[in-house]
């Protein structure tokens, strides 16, 4: 295996071409310009080897993945991706295939996406973890967010959910024989499609957004309560697909969308002047915004309280 300073120069210091980036990889910190009249968003994300994705899946696929999950996060609140730090702790046996594999996976999607190293941290650990530092920009005062849900907003998705839980069983089976990007329900766990360009279209747009990653309705409760409101979905309304329909039939795809998680499709509200602009973005228009009466559900389906046993994913 490299040693540790071996390791970061040989993987992790590419060349970065964002004129905001004034200090990258290699000193003790890095140094980022913020443009006049934007905010710097920036949110943390970690992810444990068989926990978050199978220890034994491709390490480009976990690499992308991470990133790809991180960033959903900026896409939420509607910012531009600008840069990220990686810090990664890695069983002492890694060996340098698997660094490499690894690192192009993250380079080639952080090339996809715009969005530079400028840092990060590396340590043995008896289990693999990825953590990334995402940061983007927005113009200030513009970012999106959970607590500006109004009475009488629509609630839209920005595409089908269940997806990626509904592959979970087959990817768990045999993780490393996935290889590349299909029309699979396993493509949609490896390669989830952060909505980079929708959120930025939708500042301005929405009144709240998050990204699904634990489930639709326990992500859901999170704008409820941020913003004191009810929202109502309509279960016909939800979008699933039907991949996941025909492997698992109807009800269970519909459990899964509601609850399944790693979906990392935007979940937001907005005012129904906005109806034909986020159908034309292809969004699906799945409940209203209703008043929440004292000591009320934050969230309902068709009206009635939710009887499934578990919202979302629980770390806990
Ligand atoms: N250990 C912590 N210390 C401080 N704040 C935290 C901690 N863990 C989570 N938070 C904050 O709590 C809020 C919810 O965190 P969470 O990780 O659930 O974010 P999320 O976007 O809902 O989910 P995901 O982790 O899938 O991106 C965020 O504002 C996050 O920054
Ligand atoms: C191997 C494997 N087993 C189970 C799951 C399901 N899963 C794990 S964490 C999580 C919520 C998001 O995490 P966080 O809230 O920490 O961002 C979900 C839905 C998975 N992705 N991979
Ligand atoms: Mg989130």
């Amino acid at each position: 295996m490299l040693t540790e300073f071996e390791l970061i120069k040989h993987c992790f210091n590419w060349p970065q071409n964002n004129e905001t980036i004034i200090c990258a990889v290699g000193d003790d910190a890095s140094i980022v310009e913020v443009p006049r009249g934007y905010q710097l968003v920036q949110s943390i994300d970690t992810q444990v080897a068989d926990i978050h994705f199978p220890a034994t899946a491709p390490a480009q696929l976990i690499a992308q993945r991470a990133l790809r999950c991180a960033i959903s996060d900026l896409a939420a609140m509607g910012a531009k991706p600008q840069a990220f730090h990686l810090a990664l702790s890695l069983p002492k046996n890694t060996s340098q295939a698997w660094l490499e594999s690894f690192s192009l996976g993250l380079r080639a999607c952080a090339e996809e996406f715009n969005i530079s190293l400028i840092g990060g941290d590396t340590t043995s650990s008896p289990a693999l973890v990825v953590t990334l530092q995402v940061q983007g920009l927005v113009s200030a005062g513009k970012a999106l967010t959970r607590d500006k849900a109004q009475v009488g907003d629509d609630i839209w998705l920005s595409g089908e959910i269940g997806r990626s839980a509904a592959a979970l069983e087959g990817v768990l089976a045999s993780p490393e024989t996935f290889v590349e990007k299909d029309s699979g329900l396993a493509s949609d766990y490896f390669y989830p499609q952060a909505q980079i360009n929708l959120g930025q279209k939708l500042v301005g747009l929405a009144h709240s957004a998050l990204d699904i990653s634990d489930g639709l309705l326990q992500d859901a409760s999170h704008i409820a309560k941020a913003s004191n409101v009810c929202l109502n979905f309509s279960a016909a309304h939800i979008p699933t697909s039907e991949l996941a329909v025909a492997l698992c039939g109807q009800a269970e795809a519909l459990q899964l969308a509601l609850t399944g998680g790693d979906d990392y499709q935007l979940l937001f509200t907005a005012p129904q002047q906005a109806h034909n602009e986020l159908k034309d973005l292809n969004c699906y228009h799945v409940g209203q915004v209703e008043e929440r009466k004292a000591h009320s559900e934050w969230v309902l389906l068709d009206g009635q309280t939710v009887s499934h046993k578990s919202m979302g994913y629980q770390h806990f």
